[in-house]
């Protein structure tokens, strides 16, 4: 059997943890409290979408955002990682969109539900290329920026998080194991806002990456 590619870690069927509320810029503009520990929620691998393909908004929802962030692909698995040997267990990253039905999530919020049916739809996760680690010396301070048709709305740096990659990948092991293939989202900065059908979304990490999608809506 071939070797599997870490590049093409999209098609390995693999866990995407994500962290919510991690820039203190983000959870303000929705008011949500500052976390004292990292929030974290799943998407399934059928969430991913690639360039070429487009974002659904989903059809029970009218209020589909955007949120860009940068994701840590997993290269060595592992459980209880130390903060201290943490990224040996990264292989690169990817630039990522967890797209959000805001309208579904706030009703989930008010009805104290799990927050799936709109964070965890086909297409809620759209992703760059696989970026190697060499490329991002310092994941910690990197810029993440987001176009609607050519209209800048997210402009955020790495530094801003509240939690750091190592803790983050030390906290989640403790709970979850990490398996090769696995990929973090680790946060959105501020200025989300909603994507209407026909819509161009253009998002880049400095000039490191970009990558660029149309909106459609789902049909029946
Ligand atoms: C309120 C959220 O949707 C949290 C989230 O995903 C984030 O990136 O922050
Ligand atoms: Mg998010």
């Amino acid at each position: 059997m071939a070797a599997r590619n870490i590049s093409r870690f999209w098609e390995w069927g693999r866990k995407i943890i994500c962290v919510g509320r991690n820039y203190a810029d983000h959870a303000k503009e929705l008011k949500n409290a500052i976390p004292t520990e990292p929030v974290l929620f799943l998407k399934p691998p059928s969430a991913y979408v690639r360039e070429g393909s487009s974002i659904l908004v989903p059809m029970y929802s009218s209020n589909l955002h955007h949120e860009v962030e940068l994701g840590v692909v997993i290269g060595k698995g592992g459980t209880a990682i130390p903060q201290s040997t943490a990224m040996e267990h990264v292989a690169g990253y990817a630039l990522c969109l967890d797209m959000t039905a805001r309208d579904v999530q706030d009703e989930c919020k008010s009805k104290g539900l799990p927050w799936t049916m709109a964070k965890a739809f086909n297409t809620s996760c759209p992703i760059s290329e696989f970026i190697p680690k060499e490329r991002i010396p310092d994941p910690g301070n990197v810029k993440l920026w987001l176009k609607v048709n050519d209209q800048l709305r997210q402009n955020g740096c790495t530094s801003q998080m509240i939690f750091s990659i190592p803790y983050l990948i030390s906290y989640i092991s403790e709970f979850i194991t990490l398996e090769e293939g696995d990929l973090i989202l680790t946060g959105t900065p501020k200025g989300v806002s909603a994507v209407q059908q026909h819509d161009k979304l253009q998002a880049g990490i400095e000039d490191i990456v970009t990558m660029s999608f149309r909106v459609d809506r789902q049909h029946q």
